[in-house]
Parts: C-alpha cells; sequence; structure tokens
C-alpha cells in the first residue's frame, strides 16, 4: 500500500480543461473520498493515478516514487470502473482469477483459489462463481469488478463509483463491508462518488472537486460545519442547505439579520457570538449569504410567536425521512420533517429559522466568513485530523 500524491497535475482534453493544478497528497491507507459534480474531473484524476492518462504537467507519486512514464501494467493499481469491464466470455471466477494468472503475478492456482474464495465471500457471491458476466445482474457485474479488484495487493484501490448501480439496501450494507474491508485490508483507496451520504461514510478525508480543481480537503465534519464557500455548502447535505441574502445591522445592543420579504425589510434577532460579530464587522457593512441547514428551521401547522406563515410548495420523501419546501416571500425554504405527515400542497406552515446556527458568506466572493461556536466545530475538525 501506497502514499499517493498528485502536484499541480493539469490535463486538457481538446479544448476542455480537465485538470487545472490538482494536487493532493493521499495517506498509506487513507480512504479518500473525491467528491463533486459531474465532469468535475475526479475520473480524469485516477486515469492519471492509474496510468490510463498521462497528464501534460505536474508529477504524480507513489511512496515519494514518481510514477508519470511507468506504464500501467507496471503501477499494480487495482481500478474498479463505473462500466465493470469485465471479460464477457471468462466466468466470474476466471475474470477475478485472471490479473494474479497474468505475466505480472504469475501466481500459483491454489493461492488463486485461495484468494478468489476469500474476496467472493466478502462479497457475498460464492454462488456466482460459475457464471457468466452475462448471466449477471449489473448489482452483480458491479460486485464481481469490486472483487476482482480485492484479490489483488495493489498499491492503491481506485474506485470509481462502484456502488452507482445497486439497489439503496445492498448500497447501504456493501459501504458497511467496503469500509471494513479497506480497514481490515489496511490499503489506500481513492474513491469517487456522486453521493453526500457515501462520502461523509466511507471518506477519513474528503476532496471537494470542481472544474478541475480541489477547492477544499478536509474530514466529512469539517467540510460539512466549516465549508470554505457556498458552493461546498450547497455540495455538502441532503436536502440542500437554505442560502438566504441579507445585511447584519446592528440595532442598539441587539444584532439582526435583515433579510428583503416582497420588498420590505424584515430584522431577524441574532443570538450573541462574539468571535462570530468581530469577524462580520471586520468585513463592514457588506451583502452575506446566510446559511442554513433544513433541520434549522422549525415548522408547524398552527401560527405561533416568532414563526412566519408560509405555504407549502412540495413535501416529499428521500428514504427515512421527508422534506418540506415552503413558500415565504418569494423564497422558499427546505425543512427535514418525518415520513408520512398529512400535508397539502398551498396549505399554511409556519416556519421559524433557528439562526444560532447559521453560517454566513460574503455575498459578493461566496467565500466563507464564520459561523455560530465555530471554535468548538475547529476543535471537532482537529481531533479527527
Ligand atoms: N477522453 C476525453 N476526451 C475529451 N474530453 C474528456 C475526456 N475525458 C474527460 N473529458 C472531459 O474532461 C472533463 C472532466 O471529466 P471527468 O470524467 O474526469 O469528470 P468526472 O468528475 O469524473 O465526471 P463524472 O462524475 O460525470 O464521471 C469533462 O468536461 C469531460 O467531458
Amino acid at each position: 500500500m501506497a502514499r499517493i500524491q498528485l502536484e499541480n497535475v493539469k490535463k486538457k482534453f481538446g479544448k476542455v480543461t480537465a485538470l487545472d493544478g490538482v494536487t493532493i497528497d493521499v495517506k498509506d491507507n487513507e480512504f479518500f473520498v473525491l467528491f463533486g459534480p459531474a465532469g468535475a474531473g475526479k475520473t480524469t484524476m485516477l486515469n492519471c493515478i492509474a496510468g490510463i492518462t498521462l497528464p501534460e504537467e505536474g508529477l504524480i507519486k507513489f511512496d515519494g516514487e514518481i510514477m508519470n512514464l511507468v506504464d500501467p501494467a507496471h503501477r499494480n493499481v487495482a481500478m474498479t470502473f463505473e462500466n465493470y469491464a469485465l471479460y464477457p466470455q471468462m466466468t466470474v471466477y476466471d475474470n477475478m482469477a485472471a490479473a494474479l494468472r497474468s505475466n505480472l503475478y504469475k501466481t500459483d492456482e491454489a493461492t488463486i483459489k485461495e484468494k478468489v474464495y476469500k474476496a467472493a465471500k466478502i462479497m457475498k457471491m460464492e454462488n456466482l462463481l460459475e457464471r457468466l458476466p452475462s448471466q449477471l445482474s449489473n448489482g452483480q457485474k458491479q460486485r464481481v469488478a469490486m472483487g476482482r479488484s480485492l484479490v489483488r495487493n495493489p498499491n492503491v484501490f481506485l474506485m470509481d463509483e462502484p456502488l452507482a448501480h445497486l439497489d439503496a439496501k445492498l448500497r447501504n450494507s456493501m459501504r458497511t463491508e467496503l469500509k471494513k474491508i479497506q480497514a481490515d485490508l489496511g490499503s489506500t483507496c481513492i474513491y469517487v462518488t456522486h453521493d453526500f451520504l457515501e462520502a461523509m461514510a466511507l471518506g477519513d478525508r474528503i476532496a471537494i472537486v470542481k472544474e478541475g480543481r480541489i477547492v477544499q480537503v478536509g474530514s466529512g465534519d469539517e467540510i460539512y460545519y466549516l465549508p470554505c464557500n457556498k458552493f461546498v455548502a450547497q455540495l455538502m447535505g441532503e436536502p440542500q442547505i437554505n442560502i438566504i441574502a441579507g445585511k447584519m445591522m446592528v440595532n442598539g445592543s441587539q444584532r439582526q439579520f435583515v433579510i428583503n420579504v416582497l420588498g420590505q425589510e424584515v430584522a431577524l434577532p441574532m443570538p450573541e457570538d462574539a468571535p462570530l460579530f468581530a469577524k462580520l464587522d471586520q468585513l463592514g457593512e457588506v451583502s452575506l449569504e446566510m446559511g442554513l441547514r433544513p433541520q434549522n428551521i422549525a415548522y408547524r401547522f398552527e401560527p405561533a410567536e416568532g414563526y412566519f406563515k408560509a405555504t407549502v410548495y412540495s413535501y416529499e420523501s428521500i428514504g427515512n425521512k421527508s422534506v418540506i419546501v415552503a413558500e415565504c416571500g418569494g423564497y422558499q425554504v427546505r425543512m427535514i420533517a418525518p415520513n408520512g405527515l398529512h400535508v397539502d400542497i398551498d396549505q399554511a406552515v409556519y416556519v421559524k429559522p433557528d439562526v444560532g446556527h447559521a453560517m454566513f458568506f460574503d455575498g459578493q466572493s461566496e467565500n466563507f466568513v464564520g459561523r455560530y461556536a465555530e471554535a468548538d466545530y475547529r476543535a471537532l475538525a482537529n481531533e479527527e485530523a
């Protein structure tokens, strides 16, 4: 297993810049997640590490050794592709054994058998070993592709959305299994996903990728609670964080976040947080955006003090919970609710933002300015580092 580094790696495809100076340092034995929107450059990063794609600039290092000119077969990486890449004419057993039988590894058949059965057991597919890929479901093919990586002892596992085609239940159990396997094998793993929960569950650290650049690297908690900008805050969370534009004002000794509701100024009283206010004061009276997670907006169906009247725009289940989207004075706010409520579209709902959990972004640059209880979250992030 190995430490994997990319230093200022650049890759263009024609006019498209896929990687625009990527630097990452993945520790030995780390589970490192690449998370970002489609087309951000995640797969290209894996391909550069595997040697399938040659970057125009920058270095790829394994344990400090420059690999740029080492061909893929000699990098000893195990890559699991989203499209499985199985040999159609070979049984599952032979697919899994293929790499070990190659000239490069020349493993004896008894060892191969032991390794294939061990991987098949982990992947819960001992009963599939005699089948051909055409006789497998997509989810089963995916497990074979993963199993094929597991039989090797590679420098690094590169996994490109390996669980994407599995149904939700299998995906959950495989996710737990994967993390366990990685810990047991003591392996370095670089894992691409679109799925926020998967990134949070698996990553020792997560790198946020946007337009060929690394925007932020940190533990899941660090990125979730202390996102470096609005883009990261919006990416990290399901349902997405609420963003409300406004200005911080002082009224006597009371801070207020003033927002515009249908042409009227509405002031939200802000609880005291001296370090946060000091940061905001430094900025002066600039436009801000307040980020408030859906779980930090309370709702009820009868009027109450401190609650704003809104109407239900949608009520939708997202698995084990639901999201109520409410419309209030031109704003749409997302809130978490239990499944199975009796809620009608357009009915009245009363909402109350718990602004004591807010984070703030500069309205112009969209960079993170500060948040409530920031020191506590920084301490949590340092503990995890
Ligand atoms: N072989 C190629 N030829 C031309 N353009 C490419 C090629 N491979 C990738 N690109 C482009 O490079 C950019 C990065 O692509 P990449 O596949 O790395 O993104 P990604 O983050 O993995 O996206 P997804 O999550 O959709 O797989 C995209 O704009 C893509 O269209």
